[in-house]
């Protein structure tokens, strides 16, 4: 069973106005898993799409939706999945792959079918994020030790934390997409800080593993016109390009991160000073 939804693309000094339920409705995707089921969200930054998917006790297919106007969801697309649950199998065209938490796979474009399963009673939760594709680029597994890990932040500023590059050029070859994986250390709650924008690449982000009780206050906008949306755990938001990214907890917690648009440079990002936000 595949579930699907559309978001349109917000001008900057538009969205300004919007209250918190208009700023949720547009940008925060708070359902990604559901029993044996795909959930996608279509957003018309980059054409970006940003899904979950919860195998229990069924094989779950991925399947086209109305939007792309393909008989396969990879026929014009390019994949990206990060497992942030239990021990669950991804089979890509009769090859099966294997993923523990916080492993990766990425799945290129021209692949027929995508299959997610669950292993030995464990529940994987598959986080997705897909990009339009030009160009068929070999799937391939990113498992934890084959991560580019880059320590970033200070205790002294709450936002100690160790970031995985997964889904990168230096890994693996695709045409739009990045993905990755960064882990708040105990007692740090800041991610992004200093934020950024990239006004090349739109980016969604997806907290987990926020503790039962707990929230993110995850701060988007434009720099000097910032807003924020409170976040449970196991929920995406999408970053237009225009806009920061960046969140504060009141636990440690970690979250993926997915980008597409104009480069594949990582680095590229305009950086924005504490003070100078608004
Ligand atoms: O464009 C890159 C992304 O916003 C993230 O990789 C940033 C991040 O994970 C972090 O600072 O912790
Ligand atoms: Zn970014």
């Amino acid at each position: 069973m595949t579930n699907h939804e559309f978001r349109y693309a917000a001008h900057p000094v538009d969205s300004r106005v919007y209250g918190t339920e208009e700023l949720r409705k547009e940008f925060l995707i708070p359902k990604l898993f559901v029993k044996n089921s795909v959930q996608l969200t279509y957003s018309m930054y980059d054409r970006y799409i940003v899904g979950g998917v919860m195998p229990v006790d069924q094989s779950v297919k991925l399947e086209t939706v109305p939007y792309l106007k393909s008989d396969n969801f990879l026929d014009r697309r390019e994949l990206g999945v990060v497992n942030v649950g239990g021990k669950g199998k991804i089979i890509v065209d009769g090859t099966a792959y294997e993923l523990a938490k916080k492993e990766a796979l990425y799945v290129g474009q021209g692949v027929k079918e995508v299959i997610f399963e669950s292993v030995s009673g464990e529940q994987p939760f598959f986080y997705l994020n897909s990009a339009p594709a030009h160009k068929s680029f070999p799937t391939k597994k990113v498992s934890a030790n084959e991560a580019e890990v880059i320590q970033l932040g200070d205790e002294k500023y709450a936002n100690k934390r160790v970031l995985n590059k997964l889904i990168v050029n230096s890994i693996v070859e695709t045409c739009q997409l990045q993905m990755g994986l960064t882990e708040l250390l105990p007692g740090n709650v800041w991610n992004t800080m200093p934020a950024h924008t990239h006004n090349r690449r739109m980016e969604a982000y997806f907290y987990f593993d926020v503790e039962e009780g707990q929230t993110v206050c995850h701060f988007m906008g434009e720099p000097q016109h910032t807003r924020h949306i409170f976040m449970e755990n196991n929920q995406a938001v999408l970053s237009p390009e225009w806009s920061i990214h960046s969140g504060s907890g009141t636990c440690a917690y970690s979250f993926v991160w997915g980008m597409a648009g104009e480069n594949l440079d990582y680095s590229d990002m305009d950086v924005c000073a504490p003070n100078e936000l608004r």
